[in-house]
């Protein structure tokens, strides 16, 4: 081909040129082949040693070369104890570490008489050598001389005189086969036998599980949700980070098992009490939920820690890992159609606790408080405690909703007073229905001695609506608040003072609680105080109390979300182990529709029961007017007259009132009492006055 003819494909006579000139040159290859190789083969290496055939066949070997070695330990270690007085000193070290110097002194008579047990037994062994000896020289002799005597009979029996020493040949035999069979089997003996031995050692330390958990199949070394082993949990405690506790257990060696009472199965979990060592306080293993759960493999929410009366013990509940978010059954208020209720005597089916025990609550005389964040199931869990009451039909309810989307519609027809809204009308409706039940809590104390009254329970839901309420009445009188003028706030305290012995019982629900919207003396004057999930210690303190939560109590440690109509309840109305200061329930769900059924089932026990939707109060009241009314057309008139005067225009309405009460009216304006003479006076000028320039609207809402 000549140079101006450009070939179309490759030549085929080129290729290995080609190969040549791409490729170093010979004597690069030299050096840069052993780098290759030795980079493959280490990356090979690599590879080969990190497989997962490789590291399973490398945890295979290892484990059960640990179950040797830890069963050799292990039987070693029974053999000493077993022939010293090491078990002994060690449960002495274990009780001294625990602070139980009964039971180490128990432990040191027991070291004394096996000690002199010791003692006996060698001495004896020392003595008995010589009687030893001549009991064998004996013994050989009296062999000898019984079997020459049976010979003797023998020959003279068979008339023949080599039978005399037959029955000692006969045993010479029998020793010399005894010693040709030992012979033959010493040699497979001596090379079975350890291997024997090494299996029964094997065995031993696999029963134990002495092997370290890294060397376990995959499957094994996950343990989360392991069961709860005497071991798992003297680890876990030594593990906490508390330090007097750490040394006491490492004292205590294999006996820190000591501290725990048995391990008994409560519902879906377990529960075991622990004995602290001296030194340790029980609020420092309270303080470390957290990394007890996870030294336990569980989560947080799965470990409750409480304190049983024991002093200076902590009972320990442990749930079987997910067994808390599996759901529990249905309400038997749902499943037992003829069921009844008793306000006094009966309890409403309400849940579990967290061992699996139905969880019944009390509600006679007692008031009610429940509490948590929002959509936690709040309404649920006070609707289903209403519910059950409803079905006894001697109880009057009066109920207001103060988020009025319609869970508490299925009480219209059962309750005598159902406000549902959450705007300010529906809180001053809502103050009017506690103030009536206020009214009917007084007259029932009136009563004369001995009078029986039907139950009357008052409801209120999302009542931090009515504690956060801006509007004022016409008497100046603000509804929500906590101040000794706060209308709503008022009625509930007194209630809470009073209506329990005249079974004038209130239950309110509340949400993210405050001191603003929960004030104080609302909290602390409820019997039973319920929490769902809450965001913080401080809210769980103003939920349930200083006490329970000193207790152990912890609805800030429910998962918001997860554990909705889970509740921590403090109450005398629920049955709670003793020692404790609060219970875990989960509360049966009873869902709107089913909750409606069930209203009907009350509904048909009734004769019938008409439900106001708002508070009839008469026409309104218009203090500023009423007092216009009674100056007449005198100029002024002594407050003390003015006070007389409308009494007799509306006794119900002014009865109570005081000069202050007029002065709420008045001041403020220019038509405040003032001093005429010395005396005070109220001018009809004045209030005239007030009452034309008074806007439109009358009785406002400060928000206006
Ligand atoms: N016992 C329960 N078990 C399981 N889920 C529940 C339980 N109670 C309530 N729930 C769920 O929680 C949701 C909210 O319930 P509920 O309306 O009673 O909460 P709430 O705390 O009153 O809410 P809000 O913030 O509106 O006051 C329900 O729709 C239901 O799905």
């Amino acid at each position: 081909m000549t140079d101006n003819v450009v070939p179309l494909f490759k030549d085929p006579s080129t290729p290995t040129d080609t190969i040549a000139a791409a490729s170093p040159a010979p004597a690069a290859v030299g050096t840069v082949r052993p780098v290759r190789v030795w980079k493959r083969t280490a990356s090979g290496v690599r590879t080969a040693v990190t497989s997962e055939r490789t590291r399973t066949a490398a945890r295979l070997v290892a484990r059960h070369g640990m179950y040797v070695i830890g069963g050799t330990r292990i039987t070693a270690k029974r053999t000493w104890d077993g022939r010293t007085a090491s078990r002994y000193e060690r449960m002495i070290r274990a009780a001294e570490a625990a602070g139980n110097w009964e039971e180490a002194k128990e432990w040191e008579d027991r070291l004394q008489r096996f000690r002199s047990g010791r003692h006996h037994r060698r001495m004896d062994l020392l003595r008995s050598a010589p009687d030893l000896a001549k009991s064998a020289a004996v013994g050989t002799g009296l062999t000898i001389g019984g079997l020459l005597l049976l010979g003797i009979v023998l020959a003279i029996a068979n008339k023949d005189i080599s039978w005399l020493f037959a029955p000692i040949s006969a045993l010479v035999e029998t020793i010399r086969t005894i010693v040709v069979v030992a012979t033959v089997v010493w040699g497979p003996a001596l090379t079975i036998g350890p291997w024997l031995a090494l299996l029964a050692l094997w065995g031993v330390g696999r029963r134990r599980q002495a092997a370290p958990q890294w060397t376990l199949p995959a499957q094994q070394r996950d343990d989360a949700g392991a069961p709860i082993t005497p071991s798992i949990v003297v680890t876990a405690l030594r593990d906490l980070g508390i330090a007097p506790l750490r040394g006491a257990i490492k004292d205590m060696g294999d006996a820190g098992a000591a501290m725990l009472g048995p391990i008994r199965i409560a519902g879906c979990g377990v529960e075991v009490d622990v004995t602290l060592p001296s030194g340790v306080s029980t609020a420092e293993v309270q303080g470390r939920r957290r990394k007890l759960a996870e030294n336990l493999a569980r989560h947080e929410h799965e470990v409750f820690i409480t304190l049983p009366a024991a002093a200076r013990t902590v009972r320990l509940w442990i749930a079987d890992s997910g067994a808390l978010d599996e759901p529990i059954g249905p309400s038997p208020l749902v499943t037992d159609e003829t069921m009844t209720a008793n306000y006094k005597t009966g309890r409403a089916p309400w849940g579990q606790d967290l061992r699996g025990d139905a969880a019944t609550l009390s509600l006679y005389q007692r008031h009610l408080l429940i509490t948590g964040l929002s959509n936690q199931g709040k309404t649920a869990a006070l609707r289903a405690l209403a519910l059950w009451l409803a079905l006894d039909k001697t109880v009057e309810f009066r109920i207001a909703d103060l988020k009025g989307v319609g869970d508490w519609a299925m009480f219209d027809g059962l309750a005598t007073t159902l406000i549902q809204g959450p705007t300010d009308d529906h809180v001053i409706a809502a103050t009017e229905m506690v103030e009536g039940m206020v009214a009917e809590m007084e007259r029932r104390i009136q009563a004369p001695p001995g009078t029986v009254f039907t139950p009357l329970v008052g409801i209120v839901d999302e009542a931090q609506v009515a504690f956060m309420c801006p509007a004022v009445g016409p008497d100046k009188r603000p509804y929500g608040g906590s101040k000794a003028t706060s209308r709503y706030f008022m009625a509930v305290r007194k209630i809470h003072n009073q209506g329990r012995a005249v079974d004038v019982i209130l239950e309110e629900g509340t949400q993210d609680p405050t001191d603003q919207n929960l004030p104080k003396l609302v909290r602390e004057g409820a019997h039973t105080r319920i929490s769902l999930a809450l965001g913080t210690e401080s809210q769980a303190r103003m939920a349930l109390g200083d006490k329970a939560v000193d207790g152990g109590a912890a609805p800030h440690l429910l998962r918001q979300g997860l554990d909705k109509g889970t509740v921590v309840v403090a109450s005398d109305g629920i049955a709670i182990p003793a020692g404790q200061a609060s219970i875990t329930v989960r509360t049966h769900y009873i869902d709107t529709e089913t909750a409606a059924l069930i209203a009907e089932r009350a509904k048909s026990l009734r004769d019938g029961v008409t439900t106001a939707h708002a508070v009839d109060h008469g026409p309104a009241l218009d203090p500023l007017a009423d007092i216009l009314s009674v100056l007449g057309t005198e100029p002024r008139v002594l407050t003390q007259d003015v006070l007389k005067r409308l009494t007799a225009l509306n006794a119900e309405a002014y009865g109570g009132w005081s000069f202050i009460d007029l002065k709420r009216v008045l001041d403020g304006t220019p038509a405040a009492p003032y001093k005429s003479d010395g005396r005070m006076v109220i001018g009809r000028e004045r209030v005239a006055r007030v009452l034309a320039n008074r806007p439109e609207t009358g009785s406002a809402s400060a928000a206006e």
